[in-house]
């Protein structure tokens, strides 16, 4: 990474083209077409029956030539490889991931390797993977491999909300748990570079106040119409702020001390199970702390956390008798060389990261004493 110091521009990247809405799959032809008609289709067995019998039959309604692999489960090196070959031996013009965050990284690496552009669908409001440049890649056995980054972003995202109304509601809420963290961290970051290696703009801070916004208006109503399975206009609102916001904030704008100890958090097994989300939630928390924000400020996030069942207390990710030395442990990691939570501008030291996880735990258990939060059954 360059010196922050040393760069003057500004920088701001983003998908072709995000196209959203209750038909998007059954009307993929008419926005997929520009990239050619012989996609290497890559989706697991589950995703198969659920969007990727009708997907094949749209496009070949069209005349697409599909190549449909299965997805092996894992975000791996080799995963890329066998669908990069594949793509050769097929001559595909373009690659599709269609699925969660592991199939959408795996497919926009292999287009990568093809020099191909990239269509993503993805099937749930789990993550902001969609609209990035990079994939997180893991070894076949799951174990954390590298960020690989691409030269551009996929050509097209296109989302089917009546796929993601009938998606387990704990993946919509784990995609708020990581959309929540995008503006406490990119608020952070604005003297710092981006993923794409340049300032944030105007425009990156603006996308991550919306997506907050958003959120806490509309969060709770979309997470129960999503329990319902329904396609309504909150559910519709908080799926873009989801995919769309949150990946072009957290990408243009930058991530922070959240992400950092969601990373850290891989130091304690109990949690390899939880997602991606639910771990930036509590984070995020332990970041507001971190930079001594007000308590008015901290019940906002922890009300907004607990509304969608995301974890906040120790006892809720899982860890009730967490040791001292395993938060010891996570803040080492936060505290990396390469982590994110160097972007801030704030002094942090491993010590400051340990006692935030503390007071965060703290912070959620009197929240809920204070008001008598009660779990919906
Ligand atoms: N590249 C990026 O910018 C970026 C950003 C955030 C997270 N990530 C990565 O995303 C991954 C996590 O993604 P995830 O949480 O989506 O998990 P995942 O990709 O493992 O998917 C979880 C499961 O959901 C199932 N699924 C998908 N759609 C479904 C549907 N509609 N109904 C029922 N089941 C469905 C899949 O079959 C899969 O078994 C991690 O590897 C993380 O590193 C990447
Ligand atoms: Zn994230």
């Amino acid at each position: 990474m360059p010196n922050p110091k040393r760069v003057s521009e500004r920088l701001f990247q983003s998908p072709s083209k995000y196209i959203q809405g209750p038909s998007a799959i059954q009307n993929a032809a008419k926005y997929l077409e520009s990239l050619g008609r012989s996609p290497l289709l890559a989706c697991d067995k589950i995703v198969y029956e659920i969007a990727g019998k009708q997907l094949i039959e749209a496009l070949q309604k069209a005349d697409f030539k599909v190549t449909h692999v299965e997805f092996g489960g894992e975000a791996s090196s080799q995963e890329v490889d066998r669908l990069t070959k594949l793509g050769l031996e097929n001559q595909s013009s373009f690659v599709i991931g269609l699925g969660g965050g592991k199939t959408i990284d795996a497919a926009k690496a292999a287009a990568n390797q093809l020099k191909v552009q990239c269509a993503i669908i993805p099937t749930t409001a789990s993550t902001d993977a969609p609209c990035s440049a990079l994939s997180v890649l893991y070894t076949p056995e799951g174990q954390f491999d590298q960020y690989t980054f691409f030269d551009r972003n996929p050509s097209i995202v296109l989302v089917d909300t009546s796929v993601i109304a009938k998606a387990p509601y704990r993946f919509l809420a784990a995609g708020m748990g990581d959309a929540i963290a995008t503006n406490v961290e990119a608020r952070l970051c604005r003297t710092s570079l981006n993923f794409g290696g340049g300032l944030p703009t105007e425009v990156s801070v603006a996308i991550g106040t919306k997506c907050e916004e958003i959120l806490l208006k509309y969060g709770k109503q979309a997470y129960e119409a999503n329990k319902a399975k329904a396609v309504t206009p909150a559910l519709e609102a908080v799926v873009e702020a989801n995919t769309l916001l949150s990946g072009l904030g957290f990408e243009s704008g930058g991530l922070a001390a959240a992400h950092a100890i969601h990373n850290g958090f891989t130091a304690i097994e109990a949690l390899h199970s939880l997602l991606h989300g639910e771990k930036v939630a509590f984070g995020t928390v332990a970041q507001l702390i971190l930079v001594n924000s007000p308590t008015s400020v901290l019940d906002t996030y922890i009300s907004f956390m607990l509304s969608v069942d995301l974890p906040v207390t120790f006892g809720q990710l899982g860890i009730p008798n967490v040791t001292d030395e395993e938060l010891r442990s996570v803040a080492k990691l936060a505290c990396a060389e390469n982590e994110t939570i160097w972007n801030m501008e704030q002094l942090v030291t491993e010590d400051a990261v340990y006692n935030s996880l503390k007071a965060a735990d703290a912070a959620g258990r009197e929240y809920i004493r204070r008001t008598n939060w009660k779990k919906d059954e």
